[in-house]
C-alpha cells in the first residue's frame, strides 16, 4: 500500500510595506505560537480566525528559515526520486514572488526558494558516490490567460498538457535545458522571467499577471546495478488573488484579473473536492493550473504550500481567506512514490525466489503424487498421513496443509502477477528500444547525410579556393605590368623632367629682367624644343637678312654723310669766299661734329647689327639694341631739329641761294635719316612681334607644360589608386582565403565530429541490438517460465481443489535463468545520457 502524506502548508507575514504603513502602523494579526496566528476582525470572533498550520512565519523571519521547512525537505525527496511541488499563494503583492525567487537569485542572504532549492540539488550531486549519473533539466513556463508560455521558448505560446501512464501528466513539446551548475539555472531564470508578464498595479509595482511553473526534472542512474530514479519538482509562483477594485484593473488588467480569479477557483474548487470526503470527481480539468498541478495535489508528489500574507488591517479580509485556503489544502492527502526502476539484483532476487518457490511447490507436488499412489484412487480417506505413508493422519493437518497451499498459491499468483508486470514493462521497453533504434538509424542516416554534404561543400569550397588561387595570381600578374607600366612611366617623366631641366636652364640664359616673369617652373617638351629651335632659326634668317638690309642701309647712309661732307667742304669754300663762312660756321662745326657723332654711332649700329645676330640666344641683347636705337632715334631727332633750326635762320640775301642749296641737302639728308629711321623702326618692331611671339609661345608651352604636369600628376594619382585597389583586394582576397582555410578546417572539423557522431551512434547502435537481442531471450525466457509458471499454478490449483487423482499435464522442466535483467530506462533518461556523450565528445 502506498504511503499518504499531508500537504505540508505554512504561511509566511511579510513587513508593512509603505502604502500600508501609511494608513495604519497596526498589525491585524497575532502570532499565537510557530504555528497557530490568530486575525483580528470586527466582523468575526477572534476563535473563529485562529489558524493552524504546520509552520507561521512572521514578518521578520529570514528566507533561509522559510526554505528549511517548506521546500528543504520537497528538493530532499526529489533527489530520492520523488516527486516535488512548492507553491506560494496569496493576494497580489503579499510577497509570493519574493518568497519563491527573491529580490536577488546569487545574494545567499536575499535569495528565494528557487535558487536555494538549485544550490541543494547540485550540492546533493556533487556529494553524492560515483556510481550514480545525474542529469538536471529545467523548463521553465507561465499560465497566461488560460494558455500556457515557453518562457525559455517564447514562440510557443500555447502548449498542450498530456497525461500518460509512464509520465503521469506533462507539458507537451515544452523546452527543457540540460545544466551542468547553478550559474546556468540563473540564467535560465533570468532569461525566463525576462519573457514574463507582468504589469504595474495599485497594489504592485511589478506584478505577476500570470502563474509561473518552474520545473526541475532531476534523473539518476546508477552504474553498478542500472537502478534509475526521476524526481520532478514544481515551483509554482501563483498570479495574486486579488480584488479588482483595489488594484485598480481596467481593460487587459481586468482580463487577467478575470483570468486569474478564474483559474484560482477553480484550484480551490479541487481542493474543496480532494477534502470534502464526498466528491468523486475531482475538476482537474477545469482550468490549466489545476490540469498542471494534478499530480501536486492529491497524486503522486511531495508538496508544500506556502500561504503569503500582508499584516495589514486593510487586506484583511484577503488574509483570513487565504489562510483558509491553507486550512483545507492541508487536509489533502497525496500519494507520493519513488519514480524508479528494478534493479538487476532486485529483479535476479525476484526470479531467484519465484524459482525457489516452484522447487518447493514441485516437491510438495511430487510428494502428494506418491502419496495418491500409495493411497490408491480413495480421496475420501483423509486419515491417511501426507509424511508417512501407511500412517494415519489428522483431517486438520491436510486442512492444514490446504490452507497452506492455498496461501503459497496466492503468493505465486502474486509473483507471477509481478512477472506479468516485469514482462509487460520488458516488452515496453523492447518496443521503446527498437523505436530508438529506428530513431538512431534515422539520425546514422541523418549523420552520413550530413557527412556527404559537408564533403560536397568541401569540394566545392576547394574549388572555389582554386578559382580564388588564380583569380589572385592573374592579378598579382596585373599588378605586375601596372607596375612596369607605372615604373616606365616614371621613367619617361624623368627625362622628360631632366629635359625640361635642361630647357630650363637654357630659357633661364635667356632670360631678361622684368621680360621673364615666373619661368621658374619652365618646363618644354622635346617636341616644343624643336619647335623652338625651328623658330629660331628662322627668327636667325630674318635677322641676317634684317642685317643685310641694315648693312647696305648703313652704306648709304655712309656714302650721304661723305657726299654731305663734300658738299659741306664746298660750301665752306665759298663761303669763305663770300663771307657767309663766319656766319654759319659755328652751326656748320656743329653739323660736322654731329655728323662725325653720327658716323661714329653708324658704326657703332654695325656693331650692334653684329650683336643683332645673336640676339636669338638672349634677349637682353635685344633690349640694349633696342635701348641704343631709342638714344640713336633722339639723338636724330635733335639732329634734324638742329638743322631744321639752322634752316629757319634768316640769311642776307647773297646767302639765300646757297642756303637753299643747303636746305635741299639737308633735305636730302633729312630723307635719308627718315628712310633710315623707319626701316630701324620696322626691324625693331618686327624683332619685337618675334619676341613677343615668342613670349606667347613660351606662355603656351608652359601652359601645356602645366597641364602635362597636372595629367602626370593625375596619372601618378591613378596609378597610387590603382595600386592601393589592388592591394586592397590582394589582402581582401587573403582574408577571404583564410576565412575559406577556417571555414574549411571548421568544415572538417565538423566532418570528423560527424564521423566520430557516427561511429559512436553505430557503436551505440550495436550495444541496443545487443541489448535487445539479450531482451528477447530474457522476454522468452520469462515467457517460457510464465507458461510453466501457469501450468504448474493450474495443476496445484486443480490439485488442491479436488485433492489426488486428478489428471495432470506433462511436466515442465524449469530452464535456468542464464543472464541476470538489466532495468531498462525511460526514453528521456536515454535521451540525456546520449546527450551527455555527445557533449563530451563536443568538448
Ligand atoms: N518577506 C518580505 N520581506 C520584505 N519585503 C517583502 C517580503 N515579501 C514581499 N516583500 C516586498 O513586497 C513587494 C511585493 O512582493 P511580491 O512582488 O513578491 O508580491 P507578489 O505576491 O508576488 O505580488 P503579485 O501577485 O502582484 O505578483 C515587493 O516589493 C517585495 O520586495
Amino acid at each position: 500500500m502506498e504511503d499518504q502524506t499531508n500537504i505540508r502548508v505554512v504561511c509566511r507575514f511579510r513587513p508593512l510595506n509603505d502604502m500600508e504603513s501609511q494608513r495604519s502602523q497596526v498589525l491585524c494579526v497575532n502570532f499565537i505560537s510557530d504555528q497557530t496566528v490568530s486575525i483580528n476582525s470586527q466582523s468575526e470572533s477572534a476563535e473563529n480566525l485562529k489558524f493552524t498550520l504546520d509552520k507561521v512565519f512572521s514578518p521578520s523571519s529570514s528566507q533561509e528559515s522559510v526554505y528549511d521547512f517548506a521546500a528543504k525537505p520537497i528538493v530532499e525527496g526529489v533527489m530520492q526520486g520523488f516527486n516535488g511541488t512548492v507553491f506560494a499563494y496569496g493576494q497580489t503583492s503579499s510577497g509570493k514572488t519574493f518568497t519563491m525567487t527573491g529580490p536577488n537569485l546569487e545574494d545567499p542572504i536575499t535569495m528565494g526558494i528557487i535558487p536555494r532549492m538549485i544550490n541543494t540539488v547540485f550540492e546533493s550531486i556533487y556529494k553524492s558516490d560515483g556510481n550514480t549519473e545525474f542529469t538536471v533539466k529545467i523548463s521553465y513556463c507561465e499560465i497566461y490567460m488560460e494558455k500556457i508560455k515557453d518562457l525559455l521558448n517564447p514562440c510557443e505560446v500555447n502548449l498542450k498538457i498530456h497525461e500518460d501512464k509512464l509520465k503521469g501528466v506533462y507539458i507537451e513539446g515544452i523546452k527543457e535545458i540540460h545544466v551542468g551548475n547553478d550559474s546556468e539555472v540563473y540564467e535560465l531564470m533570468k532569461t525566463g522571467s525576462d519573457n514574463r508578464e507582468v504589469a504595474y498595479t495599485n497594489m504592485n509595482a511589478v506584478s505577476s499577471r500570470s502563474h509561473s511553473l518552474f520545473i526541475i526534472t532531476i534523473s539518476q542512474t546508477n552504474s553498478k546495478d542500472y537502478s534509475a530514479k526521476i524526481g520532478k519538482l514544481f515551483l509554482v509562483d501563483l498570479a495574486g488573488s486579488e480584488k479588482v477594485g483595489k488594484t485598480g484593473a481596467a481593460g487587459l488588467r481586468l482580463e487577467e484579473a478575470k483570468h486569474i480569479n478564474k483559474s484560482l477557483t477553480a484550484l480551490g474548487q479541487v481542493i474543496f473536492s480532494l477534502t470534502d470526503g464526498k466528491s468523486t470527481h475531482i475538476p482537474y480539468r477545469d482550468s490549466k493550473l489545476t490540469r498542471v498541478l494534478q499530480d501536486s495535489l492529491g497524486g503522486n508528489s511531495k508538496t508544500s504550500l506556502i500561504v503569503t500574507c500582508s499584516p495589514s488591517p486593510y487586506n484583511e479580509s484577503e488574509t483570513i481567506s487565504s489562510l483558509r485556503f491553507g486550512i483545507r489544502a492541508k487536509t489533502i492527502k497525496n500519494k507520493p512514490k519513488i519514480n524508479r526502476e528494478y534493479t538487476v539484483a532486485e529483479l535476479k532476487l525476484l526470479l531467484a525466489k519465484s524459482k525457489e518457490e516452484i522447487e518447493k511447490r514441485d516437491k510438495m507436488i511430487t510428494r502428494l503424487e506418491e502419496k495418491l499412489k500409495n493411497q490408491g484412487d480413495s480421496i475420501l480417506d483423509i486419515s491417511t498421513s501426507f509424511s508417512n505413508p501407511g500412517e494415519k493422519i489428522d483431517a486438520d493437518d491436510i486442512m492444514d496443509e490446504i490452507n497452506d497451499l492455498k496461501i503459497r498459491l496466492e503468493e505465486q499468483v502474486g509473483i507471477s502477477n509481478q512477472l506479468k508486470q516485469v514482462n509487460d514493462k520488458l516488452i515496453f521497453d523492447l518496443a521503446e528500444i527498437k523505436s530508438d533504434h529506428a530513431m538512431m538509424s534515422q539520425e546514422l542516416k541523418d549523420a552520413e547525410q550530413r557527412t556527404s554534404f559537408a564533403e560536397k561543400s568541401v569540394k566545392e569550397q576547394e574549388a572555389f579556393i582554386q578559382k580564388l588561387v588564380m583569380t589572385n595570381e592573374s592579378l598579382e600578374k596585373n599588378l605586375e605590368s601596372e607596375t612596369e607600366n607605372k615604373i616606365a612611366l616614371e621613367r619617361i617623366v624623368s627625362e622628360k623632367e631632366s629635359e625640361i631641366i635642361q630647357l630650363k636652364q637654357e630659357i633661364l640664359m635667356k632670360d631678361t629682367q622684368g621680360q621673364q616673369k615666373n619661368m621658374n617652373e619652365f618646363r618644354i617638351s622635346p617636341e616644343e624644343h624643336e619647335e623652338l629651335k625651328k623658330q629660331i632659326s628662322i627668327l636667325k634668317k630674318e635677322l641676317e637678312n634684317a642685317k643685310e638690309q641694315k648693312k647696305v642701309i648703313v652704306n648709304d647712309l655712309m656714302k650721304a654723310l661723305d657726299d654731305n661732307q663734300q658738299l659741306k667742304d664746298n660750301q665752306l669754300s665759298r663761303n669763305r669766299r663770300t663771307g657767309v663762312y663766319e656766319i654759319v660756321s659755328p652751326e656748320i662745326k656743329n653739323l660736322k661734329e654731329e655728323n662725325d657723332e653720327l658716323k661714329k654711332q653708324l658704326r657703332q649700329s654695325q656693331v650692334i647689327g653684329n650683336r643683332m645676330s645673336r640676339v636669338q640666344e638672349s634677349p637682353i641683347e635685344f633690349i640694349n639694341i633696342k635701348n641704343e636705337n631709342e638714344k640713336l632715334k633722339l639723338k636724330v631727332l635733335d639732329l634734324q631739329k638742329t638743322i631744321n633750326d639752322i634752316l629757319t635762320i634768316k640769311p642776307s640775301e647773297t646767302k639765300n641761294q646757297e642756303n637753299t642749296e643747303l636746305k635741299m641737302m639737308i633735305e636730302k639728308e633729312k630723307a635719308y635719316f627718315e628712310k633710315d629711321r623707319k626701316s630701324w623702326e620696322a626691324e625693331r618692331e618686327s624683332i619685337m612681334r618675334d619676341l613677343e611671339n615668342r613670349c606667347n609661345r613660351v606662355i603656351s608651352l608652359e601652359i601645356d607644360l602645366d597641364m602635362a604636369k597636372d595629367s602626370y600628376r593625375n596619372l601618378e594619382k591613378n596609378i597610387g589608386k590603382n595600386e592601393q585597389t589592388l592591394i586592397m583586394n590582394i589582402q581582401r582576397m587573403d582574408n577571404y582565403l583564410s576565412k575559406l582555410t577556417t571555414d574549411l578546417q571548421r568544415e572538417l572539423i565538423a566532418k570528423q565530429k560527424l564521423v566520430n557522431d557516427c561511429q559512436f551512434y553505430e557503436k551505440r547502435q550495436k550495444d541496443q541490438e545487443e541489448k535487445i537481442k539479450l531482451l528477447e531471450n530474457e522476454c522468452e525466457d520469462l515467457k517460457k517460465k510464465e507458461i510453466r509458471l501457469e501450468y504448474k499454478l493450474k495443476n496445484n490449483e486443480e490439485e488442491a481443489f479436488y485433492g489426488m487423482g486428478v489428471k495432470r499435464g506433462p511436466t515442465i522442466n524449469f530452464g535456468n535463468i542464464r543472464k541476470p535483467i538489466k532495468g531498462g530506462f525511460t526514453n528521456d533518461m536515454r535521451k540525456s545520457m546520449v546527450l551527455g556523450k555527445i557533449n563530451e565528445i563536443g568538448k
